[in-house]
């Protein structure tokens, strides 16, 4: 892809990556506007976070205001940093987006490390809030009386990632292992992924 005026940096990957956390920080070392996907569909409706546009209008809901929200971002006419939300990539006219309108970076990190992040963001919050990051895997059998012994084996990262890694794949022109670091230093190498 050309260095062109209106190229867009985009970061995919699960829920917990740090995507929003490097965006902001890639935002403040290369001077460029930031647009956190999430932040914008949930302000614009009027909510806190996405866990409450969630839990009031359904996950089907929110999946439509995202695909059209990161259509709008990546049609802006200027450069420009955007964090997606995790399930961004399952929408194929996004991925196609994606490839073709931003230089995609996929962050990617062992599930324990996502786990334990997302667990830590839910730590110390109001009983009873809204989770900022709602379960969005149907456990197996739901629905059913009987669930099965494959109920036990239940793991909402484990599927997702098995779903969406060779979609954040087919988007990024580059992965990034986030492991270790923090946001600002993984910010550092993907700003020089940009700068070329
Ligand atoms: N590189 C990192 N090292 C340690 N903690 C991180 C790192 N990146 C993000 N975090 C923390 O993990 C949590 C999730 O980060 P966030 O940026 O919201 O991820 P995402 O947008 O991908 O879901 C936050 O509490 C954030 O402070
Ligand atoms: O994985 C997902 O489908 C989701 C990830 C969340 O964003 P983060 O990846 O920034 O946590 C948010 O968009 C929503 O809770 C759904
Ligand atoms: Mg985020």
């Amino acid at each position: 892809m050309s260095f062109c005026l209106s190229t867009k940096l985009a970061l995919v990957g699960l829920r917990g990556a740090g995507k929003t956390s490097v965006g902001r920080e890639l935002s403040a070392r290369l001077g460029l506007p930031f647009v956190d996907l999430d932040e914008r569909i949930a302000a614009a409706a009027g909510f806190g976070h996405v866990g409450e546009l969630i839990a009031a209008h359904g996950l089907p809901a929110f999946r439509e205001l995202e695909r059209d929200e990161l259509a709008a971002v990546l049609a802006e006419p200027r450069r420009l940093i955007v964090s997606t939300g995790g399930g961004a990539v399952e929408d194929p006219r996004s991925r196609r987006l994606l490839r073709t309108e931003a230089l995609t970076v996929w962050l990617r990190a062992p599930l324990e490390i996502l786990r334990e992040r997302v667990a830590r963001d839910e730590r110390g919050r109001a009983a009873g809030a809204v989770p900022l990051r709602p379960a969005i895997v149907p456990p197996p059998g739901a629905g059913s009386d009987d669930a099965g012994p494959e109920a036990l084996d239940h793991d909402e990262f484990t599927v997702l990632q098995e779903r969406r890694a060779p979609l954040y794949r087919e988007v990024s022109r580059r992965a990034i292992d986030v492991e270790f670091g923090s946001p600002l230093e993984i910010a550092r190498r993907i700003e020089r992924i940009w700068r070329g």
